[in-house]
């Protein structure tokens, strides 16, 4: 379905309700420059590392469109796990997941809440920037200590410039990209109002400062697209 949701006047604050969720890979297709190819790369650096049996995890998983796709290009068994906290989405994860034949646990918990065992590697794509700042500092933590000793995390987030003129510039070239995408200045500026204080973009630095921090070896950046980028961390 394509995504009309902030062509009406929103209320509220942006929430993974079942009206988002009906719409979800059309918006994230729409609202994500690249999205595919960054999709595609997470797969594929994700399967230089992974071995038969092995653990991954996909933290935000939405309608599970990333862990349909390894487990279609894996050549062998993978223990997928898909975690998400809004059901609307994981409804659509599932009819998804058996439509494409493909076998992954689907666990409605938040990520704050819940453990995660034995990882090979962690996804999280476009989604600790949803999570309030002390709490994604404990949740890196918490993906730090679930992976084994040569585990990976590959995560994607919008990020933000500290240099404020080179920030206002990297907005204004979003804004453009949506408008290319079909979205109207109304639409735009609904959906910005709606995401404020709920979506909390960090610098690439801040990105990389804070999985340092947890304990992780090494960090950089795969993809980048103006203000939406795509890091890689090792253990
Ligand atoms: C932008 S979407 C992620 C897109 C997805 N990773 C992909 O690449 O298709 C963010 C997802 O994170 C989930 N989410 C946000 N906060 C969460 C939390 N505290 N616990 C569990 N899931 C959460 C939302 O429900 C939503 O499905
Ligand atoms: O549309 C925007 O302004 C966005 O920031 C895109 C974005 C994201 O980066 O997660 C925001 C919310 C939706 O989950 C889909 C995409």
């Amino acid at each position: 379905m394509v995504d009309k949701i902030f062509e009406k006047s929103i209320k509220k604050q942006f929430e993974f309700d079942e009206d988002v969720a009906s719409v979800f890979d059309d918006m994230l297709s729409r609202s994500i420059p690249f999205y595919k190819q960054m999709q595609e790369l997470t797969i594929e650096f994700a399967l230089n590392y992974l071995q038969k049996d092995d653990t991954v995890y996909d933290l935000g998983c939405s309608t599970a469109s990333t862990l349909i796709e390894l487990g279609k290009q894996s050549n062998f068994d993978l223990n997928l796990i898909g975690i998400d906290n809004s059901s609307a989405m994981l409804s659509r994860a599932s009819k998804k997941c058996k439509a494409f034949g493909i076998d992954i646990k689907l666990r409605n918990e938040d990520l704050l809440d819940t453990s995660y065992d034995n990882a090979k590697l962690v996804i999280s794509n476009y989604t600790l920037q949803f999570i309030r700042p002390l709490q994604r500092e404990k949740l890196i933590k918490k993906i730090y200590d679930s992976l084994k000793e040569d585990g990976i995390f590959i995560f994607s987030e919008k990020v933000i410039s500290s240099n404020k003129v080179l920030n206002k510039q990297c907005i204004d070239t979003y804004y453009d990209f949506k408008k290319k995408q079909g979205y109207s200045e109304y639409e735009i500026a609904q959906k910005r109002e709606a995401l404020e204080n709920v979506l909390i973009p960090y610098t690439d630095d801040e990105n990389k400062k804070m999985i340092l921090d947890a304990g992780f070896s090494h960090c950089e950046v795969l993809f980048k697209w103006v203000n939406f980028a795509t890091f890689i961390a090792i253990k």
